[in-house]
């Protein structure tokens, strides 16, 4: 077997050996060495997305496409990887990319300082997509990106283009209302507002909700005008793996190029739709295969109040001098998987540096060797945690054992009882795998992956999903894990292994001793999970509260499940029940009390009251407890199995009709674990200036273009000068002052070692 002490990766293209003797180092960290300074450094751990790029690899023959936050990836990691960073998909001179010229066109970036974030989370969701992702799918993509400034709402517009659109969304009526609309005129014009939209004279859109409307501004619109896409510039053909599958087209089989059409991301689709569309829709993003971009601005991706395209036009000149160039985008252009990482082998890393050493086993017999060889060393696969240890945690690791290529730990099999995970699987690749089960098994069989999957969607951003495994949650043995509790109240079954103490099988519940230790040696590595099917008659489900939905770590979570059998009597009584509270105790903790309090009783309220009080007692945090919020905690625990209750009652009542009718059918809906978050819509109105002049009208800023592709500068992206180890602003108290002499005592103090 090969093995290497010469880590390859290409970044944008370009082969690249990675430097020696840097173990400890980040992805970021080299990115913004080497000069790609538009990968920023926002949060640090992996919760901003600022530091987005796209990682391609070939796995199990496939090539995939993933975004990940490179603020956490170790750079060691990427030997065999393709990076493209937002440096890769375009820029000012040559053009730009199409998901950038949304961006900028759309006036999705203000600091601009999370745009290549967002630009390289998209980027990766079309190019990681077989076919063109819905809106929905869009916004949940962008869940792991923060704005502060610019506002979700012209960001989310911009990217719209980029949906499949259902069939339908552009009828008959919403043509006729906009052509009623236009007859009367109007002067109130927004960003996101089609002008082609009816509205009275005040501006206010007069809409009927029944209709379904244009997929970028959710208002009715004249696509329907549209005729076929019949762009001169479409090919058919695809250079390399983004042969990307068209999107369905539109009901009336048009192609909305400009408007929130669909636009995978080759495919062909130019022609005129919705044009009627302020604000740069226009922005040619839609261009499919093509990316057509400069067919379908002004060539400056100014295509503001584009009503008329005279207008737009003279605004385009008039402060068009500072815009890039604008090139029809191709798909040739996009950055290809490399010929010699598709053929490459991936060779055994030992890496030595004068901090810490990398070691990659390729085999298990490799990796429990070492582990037993180096009872101090890290085992590392997404790094997600280790990262912010050693960030904000300040800890060194001298040894790091990357457990990615264990063929054992990437294995997802299922057999006659349920499902088992290996431990380096990713959580993207469990929530998918958990979808298709679910998918394609009887619903009562796969209930413990249905309350998975809903709740996976809120662990995290997409980016952690796309790194983060199934066995470094677990290990890492987090008493708000949101795992954790759903393994331990379902009978799932952890399996570890060392060297010379063979297999052990652990109950999950019986797997956390303490806070944050594991049954587990220190020779011993989890192998996998094993999460048994539902019977008959199971009901699970798992519920988190955090301060926000969407990547966010929970306050407070648990998993429930119960099997309900029905007694000669005709009632519903409980023949198992298990409980796991999180964010509860120094650890995930089980319910014993209730569990038992629960067992044979009838489902009704005397017991919903009874399993109340019972939680209480359970769930005993004393008023010092680290992270406080005591009550708020408590209360929690109760709400979630009030709302379990609720849960099954319903179901247990839809099976049988009248058989548990405890609650109206209004108050279903607090039976639901995890709401439906509907797709987020906002609108601006402002007055459009008459006359030619720039000012007043909704230009995108002159900055723009240089945002969306990394090339503008920020202080922390300026290189240091010679001899310089670090610097920075400080504030003077008083102006024009000289700086007489610098006290360095207190940075000596500093610890000495790199990481610090
Ligand atoms: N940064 C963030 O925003 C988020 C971080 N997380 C954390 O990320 C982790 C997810 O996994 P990764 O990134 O892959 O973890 P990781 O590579 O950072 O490892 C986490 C811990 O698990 C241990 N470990 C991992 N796999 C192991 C195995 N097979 N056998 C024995 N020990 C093993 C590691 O030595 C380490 O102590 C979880 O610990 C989770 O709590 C989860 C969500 C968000
Ligand atoms: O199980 C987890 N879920 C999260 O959403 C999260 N976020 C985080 O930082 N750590 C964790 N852990």
């Amino acid at each position: 077997m090969a093995t290497s002490s010469t880590p390859i990766c290409y970044i944008n293209g370009k082969r690249k050996v990675l430097p020696p003797g840097r173990a400890e180092t980040t992805l970021l960290q080299y990115l913004r060495e080497i000069g790609l300074t538009g990968t920023k450094l926002g949060c640090g751990e992996g919760g901003c997305g600022a530091c987005t790029v796209m990682l391609s690899n070939i796995e199990n023959g496939q090539l995939q496409h993933r975004s990940v936050n490179a603020c956490l990836c170790p750079l060691y990691s990427i030997d065999g990887m393709h990076v493209v960073t937002v440096e890769g998909i375009g820029n000012s001179r040559d053009g730009l990319h199409p998901v950038q010229e949304r961006l900028a066109n759309s006036h999705g970036s203000q600091c601009g300082f999370c745009t290549p974030g967002f630009v390289m989370s998209m980027y990766s969701l079309l190019r990681s997509k077989a076919g063109a992702p819905s809106e929905q799918e869009i916004q949940e993509n962008l869940a792991g990106n923060l704005c502060r400034c610019t506002g979700y709402r012209p960001i989310l517009d911009a990217f719209r283009v980029f949906a499949e659109v259902p069939a339908g969304a552009y009828t008959e009526e919403s043509i006729a209302a906009h052509s009623q609309w236009k007859a009367g005129g109007n002067n109130a014009v927004g960003p996101t507002q089609p002008t082609g939209c009816p509205a009275d004279s005040s501006g206010t859109i007069k809409l009927n909700p029944s209709k379904a409307i244009c997929p970028s501004t959710g208002r009715p619109c004249d696509c329907g005008a549209a005729s076929q896409s019949d762009s001169p510039t479409s090919t058919s053909g695809s250079s390399d793996d983004m042969s990307l599958k068209p999107a369905n087209s539109h009901a009336n089989g048009h192609a909305p190029a400009q408007t929130g059409g669909h636009a995978s991301m080759d495919e062909s689709c130019t022609s005129k739709a919705c044009g009627g569309h302020s604000n740069g829709e226009a922005g040619g993003a839609a261009g499919g295969k093509k990316f057509a971009s400069g067919g379908l601005t002004n060539g400056l991706g100014m295509d503001v109040l584009s009503d008329s395209g005279v207008k737009k036009a003279e605004g385009a000149a008039a402060v068009g001098k500072a815009q890039p160039k604008q090139q029809r985008w191709t798909s040739a252009t996009e950055p290809i998987f490399p010929a010699e990482l598709r053929k490459r082998v991936a060779p055994i890393l030992h890496l030595p540096g004068p901090y810490a050493t990398w070691h990659r086993p390729l085999t298990l017999n490799g990796l429990l060797t070492l582990r037993e060889q180096y009872p101090e060393g890290k085992i590392v696969v997404g790094n997600t945690e280790i990262g912010i240890e050693m960030k904000y945690g300040r800890k060194t690791y001298p040894i790091f054992i990357a457990a990615t290529h264990i063929p054992e730990l990437n294995h997802m099999e299922v057999d006659a009882d349920g499902l088992t995970v290996g431990a380096a699987v990713t959580l993207t690749r469990l929530m998918r795998t958990l979808k298709q089960l679910v998918a394609d098994m009887p619903k009562h069989q796969t209930r413990t992956f249905q309350a998975m999957g809903e709740q996976m969607k809120y662990f995290a951003g997409n980016q952690i999903r796309n790194t983060a495994s199934v066995g470094g949650n677990i290990c890492n043995a987090s008493p708000i894990s949101d795992l954790n509790p759903i393994y331990m109240s379902t009978g799932s079954v952890f399996t570890v292994q060392g060297e010379g103490t063979g297999v052990r099988k652990i109950a999950a519940k019986d797997f956390f001793v303490s806070y944050r230790k594991v049954d587990m040696q220190p020779h011993e590595v989890l192998l996998n999970v094993h999460i048994p099917f539902t019977k008959q008659h199971d009901f699970v489900r798992e519920y988190k509260q955090a301060h926000r939905r969407d990547d966010d770590i929970a306050i407070a979570n648990a998993g429930m499940r119960v099997r309900m059998e029905m007694a000669t009597d005709g009632e519903w009584k409980v023949a198992e029940a298990e409980m796991a509270l999180g964010g509860v105790a120094p650890k995930t903790i089980m319910a014993p009390l209730t569990m038992d309090l629960l067992q044979g009783r009838v489902w009704n309220k005397e017991t919903l009251h009874a399993g109340i009080a019972s939680l209480a007692q359970d769930v005993y945090i004393n008023s010092q407890s680290p992270g406080g919020m005591v009550e708020f905690r408590r209360a929690m625990a109760a709400s979630f199995f009030f709302r379990f209750f609720m849960h099954v009652a319903f179901e247990l009542d839809a099976f049988k009709p009248g058989s548990c009718n405890l609650f109206p059918k209004n108050y279903r809906s607090g039976a639901i674990a995890h709401p439906h978050k509907p797709l987020s819509t906002g609108m601006q109105y402002f007055s459009k200036v008459p006359g030619d002049r720039v000012i007043g009208q909704p230009y995108r800023h002159a900055a723009a273009h240089v945002q969306v592709t990394g090339e503008a500068h920020y202080t922390d992206d300026i290189p240091l000068p010679g001899n310089a180890l670090r610097a920075a602003l400080v504030y003077s108290d008083r102006p024009h002052a000289k700086l007489l002499s610098i006290d360095a005592s207190s940075a000596l103090e500093v610890r000495k070692d790199p990481l610090s």
